[in-house]
C-alpha cells in the first residue's frame, strides 16, 4: 500500500521518562537517531507514576486520607521540570504551570471522589478520569523539552465505555487522527499521550496497563506510518523478562504471529493489542534500546524464521479458582454458559482452564474487587474454591530440557500443553535461571 506520510512513530514509556536525565535522552534520541521525516512521539507517565496515581485514587475512593501520597508525586513532577529548563526561564514557569493546574483539578477530583462513598461498581469508570492525568503530566514537560507540539489525543481516540480497557472505533479514530494530525505533522514533532482515548461524550477512558504501546500502533494504522519504534530498557525483544530470567537472547527479526502469542501470554514487553493493526497495514515494530539507540534491537514484521529459541513468560499475581457443581452433576455445557457469562460480567479473564467431571478450573489475573463479583454470581450454584499469590508460566517453542528447567522443584497446580506451548500455574517462588 503506499504510504502517504513518511512517518515515523516513536514511543517512550515510563522508564525512558523517569527523570530529567532520561527525558534529555528521549530529545537526544529523536534529534540525533531519529529517521528523516515526520515524527510522531507517544509517551506514557513517568515512571512509576501510573502505580502511585492507582494507589492514590483507590484510597480517595474509599474515603480514606491520600493527601500524603499526591504530595510526593507532585513534588517529583516540580523536581523534574526544574532539573530540566533553565532556572527562572518562560518555558520552565509556563510548564510548571500546567503541571500545577494538573495536580489542582486532580486534587479536587480526589477530594470530591472522597466525599461521595461510591459503589463499587463506579470504581472503573472513576479510574479513569483519575489515573489518566500521568500521562497528561508527562507529556506536557517532554513537549515542551523537545519543543514539540502537544497534542490531546482523547478527542481523537474514540472509545466505548469499557472503562480501563476502552475498545477503539476504528473508523470514528482514523478519520478524526487523519483530519487533525498530519497538518500538525507538517509543523514539526508532535507529542501526544499514550494508554488514553474518550468516550463519545468525552468522558477519558484509559486502554489498559502498559497501553500505550497500543497507542502508538493505533496511530501508526489511522497515518499508515512507515515503521513504529518502541524504546525500552531492554536490547530488543528478549526469549525472557532479564529481570527474572538469566543469559536471555535477543531475537533479531521476528514474526507478527510469534510475538503476538508472547505478548498474549504475558510478555509484558509489549502490550498484547499493539501488533494486530500494525499487521493489518504492513507496518514494522521496533524494539529498540534508549540506552544504546544505535544498536540493532528487533525488528517484529512479516517475515518467516526457523525455529526460535524457546521462550519463557512469566505472569504473576494468578488466581486459580475452581467451580465444583453442588449437586454432583457433570460440568456440563450449560454450567459452562453460566460461569463464562459471569466471568465476562466480572470482567475477568481466562489466561488458563480445565475442566474435570465435576469441576472446571481458571487462571485469571487476581481482582479482589471482581472476584468478589464472581463469587456473587456464581456461590448460590457451585462450590468455588480459590487460590491467589500464584504464577503462570508459559514456554512457547518448549523442549524437554526448558520444561525440566522450569518445572523442577515446583509444585504445579495446574499443567496443559499443546504442539508449541507448555503451560503451568504454580506458587508464587522466587524464579528459577533456565533458558539459553
Ligand atoms: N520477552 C521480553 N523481552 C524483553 N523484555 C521483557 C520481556 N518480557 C518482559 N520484559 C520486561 O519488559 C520491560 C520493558 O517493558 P516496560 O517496562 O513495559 O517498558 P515501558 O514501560 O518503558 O514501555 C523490560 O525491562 C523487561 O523487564
Ligand atoms: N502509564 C500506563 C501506560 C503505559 O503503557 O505505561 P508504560 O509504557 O510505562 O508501560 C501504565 O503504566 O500502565
Amino acid at each position: 500500500m503506499q504510504k502517504p506520510y513518511s512517518l515515523q512513530v516513536y514511543k517512550f514509556g515510563g522508564a525512558s521518562v523517569k527523570d530529567a536525565a532520561g527525558i534529555t535522552n528521549v530529545v537526544r534520541i529523536v534529534r540525533e537517531h531519529g529517521a528523516p521525516g515526520q515524527v510522531l512521539i507517544v509517551v506514557s507517565a513517568m515512571g512509576k507514576t501510573t502505580n502511585a496515581l492507582e494507589e492514590i485514587y483507590h484510597l480517595a475512593f474509599n474515603g480514606q486520607e491520600y493527601a500524603p501520597k499526591l504530595a510526593p508525586l507532585r513534588e517529583y513532577h516540580a523536581r523534574v521540570i526544574t532539573e530540566l529548563f533553565a532556572d527562572d526561564s518562560a518555558e520552565q514557569q509556563e510548564v510548571q504551570a500546567e503541571v500545577d493546574q494538573l495536580f489542582s483539578q486532580l486534587d479536587q477530583q480526589l477530594a470530591s471522589l472522597r466525599q461521595q462513598q461510591l459503589h463499587t461498581d463506579h470504581y472503573d469508570q472513576y479510574y479513569d478520569q483519575t489515573v489518566s492525568v500521568g500521562e497528561l503530566l508527562s507529556t506536557r514537560i517532554v513537549a515542551r523539552a523537545l519543543g514539540a507540539h502537544w497534542l490531546d489525543c482523547r478527542p481523537l481516540l474514540r472509545t466505548d465505555h469499557t472503562w480501563r480497557e476502552g475498545r477503539i472505533d476504528w473508523p470514528t479514530t482514523e478519520h478524526n487522527v487523519r483530519e487533525h494530525v498530519p497538518a500538525l505533522l507538517q509543523r514539526g514533532p508532535v507529542v501526544t499521550q499514550g494508554f488514553l482515548g474518550a468516550t463519545p461524550n468525552g468522558q477519558t477512558t484509559t486502554l489498559g496497563r502498559e497501553g500505550s504501546d497500543y497507542t502508538a500502533a493505533i496511530f501508526a494504522y489511522c497515518l499508515q506510518a512507515q515503521a513504529v519504534t518502541i524504546w525500552k530498557d531492554v536490547a530488543g525483544l528478549l526469549n525472557a523478562d532479564p529481570k527474572f530470567f538469566a543469559d536471555t537472547v535477543r531475537y533479531p527479526e521476528i514474526s507478527y504471529q510469534e510475538t503476538i502469542e508472547m505478548a498474549y501470554y504475558g510478555a509484558s514487553v509489549i502490550h498484547p493489542k499493539t501488533i494486530k493493526p500494525l499487521a493489518l497495514r504492513g507496518i514494522p515494530l521496533f524494539v529498540k534500546s534508549f540506552l544504546n539507540p544505535t544498536a540493532e534491537g528487533t525488528r517484529i514484521g512479516d517475515c518467516r524464521h526457523g525455529l526460535l529459541a524457546p521462550a519463557f513468560i512469566r505472569k504473576d499475581g494468578q488466581c486459580l479458582i475452581s467451580f465444583e457443581s453442588k449437586d454432583l452433576t457433570f460440568i456440563s455445557e450449560e454450567n459452562l454458559e453460566v460461569i463464562f457469562g459471569a466471568l465476562s460480567q466480572a470482567r475477568l479473564k481466562i489466561n488458563m482452564m480445565q475442566n474435570s467431571a465435576i469441576s472446571f478450573s481458571v487462571c485469571t489475573d487476581f481482582s479482589p474487587y471482581r472476584l468478589e463479583k464472581l463469587l456473587d454470581l456464581l456461590r448460590s450454584q457451585f462450590t468455588i474454591r480459590y487460590n491467589a499469590n500464584l504464577e503462570l508460566y508459559n514456554i512457547k517453542n518448549y523442549d524437554g530440557n526448558s520444561i525440566r528447567q522450569l518445572t523442577d522443584g515446583r509444585e504445579l497446580l495446574l499443567e496443559q500443553r499443546t504442539r508449541q506451548t507448555f503451560q503451568f500455574v504454580c506458587r508464587a517462588t522466587p524464579a528459577p535461571a533456565p533458558v539459553a
